[in-house]
């Protein structure tokens, strides 16, 4: 009986979403195949006091995890597709997509006030230029203050410190098995366009582990895979890391996939959005990204990487 080591970083979230995988598998497996989670510490799990961008962004979070699995000491880890890089590094592929949960930003304010309703000069904490950007502009009269920390922490400095909302990804919360009592209002994308991938995890594991592989497609979703990968086509072109707001969501009707992506600037001023629509999510992507770059949004991106190294 071959023994499969996951790789998890140590949050909750991620331990939460490493266990629910192998409850997953272990729907098709029996007990064919044994478990077990292995705890791995990350460059951005101990960097908590600056905004990501700043410190070089989503890298930060799957470096040591692949090193390990390159070393063999763990087979697969998960990750939110949303901290995933777009290019993969060598000799380690995304193996699995299993279905999405929901894609959309939950809007979370004290006293329950939604967000078209906050007093002008409310603050809203969020670590994310993307959710800062489209609430400026669809509220340009509220502040952005950068706040950080897992959820647990975000919803203390919310009742504790001066903010007024906050914004999660409603996926966290559903996972960790947060009521949906302290949702205010979840953000639809016609509001807030959620970042490439939000909600759905890549399972990511060595490319030669064809054993691993037969095993990890039993839970690949093609709904969830074309969605995203839409997405992430777009992203990838883009080269937009953290460094720019930038956004995309995809949803299939029928056979065509339905992309609407966003590039902007911080301030919410300037706020590029086109939909597109395909049968072939890399098409769909690619068009996205040059509807957009021919709109200008590559000054938007070159700017912003220029911005974060000074
Ligand atoms: N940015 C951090 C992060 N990465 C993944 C999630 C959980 C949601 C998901 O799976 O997309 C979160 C929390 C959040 O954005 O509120």
């Amino acid at each position: 009986m071959r023994k499969i080591v996951v790789g998890s970083r140590r949050s909750n979230l991620a331990m939460t979403q490493s266990e629910w995988v192998i409850e997953q598998l272990k729907k098709h497996v029996g007990d064919k195949y044994e478990f077990e989670i292995k705890k791995i510490v990350t460059k951005g799990d101990q960097i908590l006091n600056v905004t990501l961008s700043k410190v070089g962004g989503k890298g930060l979070f799957v470096k040591e995890i692949e090193k390990a699995m390159y070393d063999k000491e763990i087979d697969f880890a998960v990750h939110s597709m949303k901290d995933m890089p777009a290019v993969m590094p060598d000799g380690l592929i995304i193996g699995s997509i299993p279905v999405r949960e929901d894609h959309r930003d939950a809007f979370i304010s004290n006293d329950h006030i939604k967000l078209e309703d906050l007093p002008a000069g409310a603050v809203v904490g969020t670590s994310s230029l993307r959710r800062g950007s489209q609430i400026l502009a669809a509220r340009p009269d509220l502040k952005i203050q950068w706040i950080r920390g897992n959820i647990e922490t975000r919803m203390r400095k919310l009742k504790e410190e001066n903010f007024d909302a906050i914004i999660l990804a409603a996926a966290g919360l559903k996972r960790m098995s947060w009521s949906e009592d302290i949702v205010t209002e979840y953000l639809e994308p016609d509001v807030c366009v959620p970042a490439v991938g939000q909600g759905a995890l890549a399972i990511e594991c060595r490319e030669d582990d064809h054993e691993l592989l037969e095993l990890l497609e039993k839970i690949n979703d093609a709904y969830t895979e074309k969605t995203v990968t839409a997405e992430r086509t777009f992203l990838h072109l883009l080269n937009g890391g953290c460094q720019v707001p930038i956004g995309g969501y995809a949803y299939l009707d029928g056979d065509e996939v339905v992309l609407t992506a966003l590039v902007a600037s911080s301030d919410g001023k300037t706020i590029l959005k086109e939909t597109v629509t395909g049968t072939d999510p890399h098409q769909v992507g690619k068009e996205a990204a040059e509807k957009l770059q021919a709109q200008g949004a590559q000054e938007l991106v070159d700017e912003a990487i220029e911005e974060n190294q000074e």
